[in-house]
C-alpha cells in the first residue's frame, strides 16, 4: 500500500512561484509512490491547525513556502507530538534554514530530495509555549519594518540601516535584561538579540560563528550591548559586518537553554514572524526533534558527528 502524504504550501510565499511548478511536484511524489494530499493554506497559522488536527493520518509531511510557513507546520508537528518525516520545498525569499540545510532553491529538485532524500534530526526551539525552527531575535525593530517585511526579513541589513540612521545614540531602543545560561547571569542594557540554530540568518551566511551544527542541542547566542558613544556604535557596525570579529560590545556564547528576563514587554520575531511581546522568556532547545528530508551529503556537514 502506498505511503500517504500530506502537502502543504502557501499560495503566496515568496513571487507565488509554486504555481509554475505545482503539477510537476504532485507528479514527482505520486512517482515515489506516495498518496497525495494538497492543501493551500488559508491565511496566517493555517499550516499549524492543519497538522494538529489531521497530521497524524499521514506517513510523510511536505511544506512549501518561506520559513514562516516551515515555522507553522514544525509548531503543529511539536504540538501534535508528530515524529513523521518532513520534507520542505522553499519558496520564500529568504529560505534562511533551507540555505543552512543544502535545500536546493529550484523546485522540481527541492521536491526530489523531500521525497528520496535522508531524514535529518533536526534541533528544534521552544521558546516559552511557542516553537521556532532556527532563529528567535528581538530588538532594533520598529512597527513599521513590520509594515515592509522584506525588510524585517533581512535582520541584519535591517540592524546596520537603523543603527547608521539613527542620529542620536538615545534614538536606538534598547531594553534592560536579565539573562541566565548554565551557571551565568547577564545583567545589561541590549539593543538587539538573537537564539539561533543555522548557518544562514537574514540572508547573511556565517553570522552565527564557523562551527554551527544544527543537531548539537545548543544554540548559538548574540547579544548586542547598548552603545554609549560613537567609538562604541562603530565597533558594533564593524562586528555585525563581520570587519571584527570580537568585542566587548557583543556576548556571543552557545547554550542548551536560557532564561532572560526584562522590566518591559519586549517584541520578538520567532523565524522572521512576529513573535508576541515578552518580559519572561525560558527558551530551550528540543534536541534532534524533527526529522527534516535532506540531501545526505548535506546533512554530513551540519551533523555534530561529521566535523
Ligand atoms: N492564504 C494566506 N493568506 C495570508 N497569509 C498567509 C496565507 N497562507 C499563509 N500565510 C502566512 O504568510 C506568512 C509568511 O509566509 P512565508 O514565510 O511562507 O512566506 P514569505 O514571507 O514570502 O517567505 P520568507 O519568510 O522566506 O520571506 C506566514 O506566517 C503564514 O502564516
Amino acid at each position: 500500500m502506498n505511503k500517504k502524504l500530506l502537502f502543504i504550501f502557501n499560495p503566496h510565499s515568496g513571487k507565488g512561484l509554486i504555481r509554475n511548478y505545482l503539477v510537476d511536484i504532485v507528479d514527482t511524489m505520486i512517482k515515489a509512490e506516495f498518496d497525495v494530499t494538497i492543501y493551500s493554506t488559508q491565511a496566517r497559522a493555517d499550516a499549524t491547525r492543519k497538522v494538529l488536527e489531521e497530521g497524524a493520518g499521514y506517513d510523510q509531511i511536505v511544506c512549501s513556502g518561506g520559513d514562516g510557513t516551515l515555522d507553522e507546520v514544525v509548531t503543529g508537528m511539536i504540538q501534535a507530538n508528530l515524529d513523521i518525516p518532513l520534507g520542505y520545498i522553499p519558496a520564500g525569499s529568504t529560505n534562511d534554514f533551507a540555505n543552512s540545510l543544502g535545500i536546493e532553491k529550484e523546485m522540481r529538485l527541492s521536491c526530489l530530495t523531500a521525497v528520496h532524500g535522508t531524514p535529518f534530526p533536526c534541533d528544534i526551539g521552544r521558546f516559552n509555549d511557542d516553537t521556532f525552527v532556527y532563529v528567535a531575535a528581538f530588538g532594533l525593530f520598529t512597527e513599521v519594518s513590520y509594515q515592509t517585511p522584506q525588510q524585517l526579513k533581512n535582520i541584519f541589513g535591517h540592524a546596520a540601516y537603523i543603527l547608521e540612521g539613527a542620529k542620536h545614540l538615545r534614538d536606538i531602543p534598547s531594553y534592560v535584561m536579565h539573562v541566565e545560561y548554565e551557571n551565568q547571569r547577564i545583567q545589561d542594557e541590549f539593543i538587539y538579540g538573537m537564539v539561533s540554530n543555522s548557518i544562514s540568518v537574514g540572508g547573511f551566511k556565517g553570522m552565527t560563528g564557523p562551527d554551527v551544527k544544527l543537531d548539537d542541542g545548543v544554540f548559538e547566542v548574540t547579544l548586542i550591548r547598548k552603545p554609549k558613544n560613537p567609538i562604541e556604535l562603530n565597533e558594533i557596525l564593524a562586528c555585525l559586518t563581520n570587519l571584527i570579529d570580537d568585542s566587548d560590545m557583543v556576548y556571543t556564547f552557545k547554550t542548551s537553554e536560557l532564561h532572560i528576563m526584562s522590566k518591559e514587554k519586549v517584541a520578538w520575531t520567532l523565524d522572521g514572524e512576529f513573535g508576541g511581546e515578552h518580559d519572561d522568556v525560558t527558551i530551550c532547545d528540543l534536541q534532534q526533534r524533527i526529522r527534516i528530508v535532506v540531501d545526505e551529503e548535506e546533512a554530513a556537514k551540519v551533523s555534530k558527528d561529521c566535523q
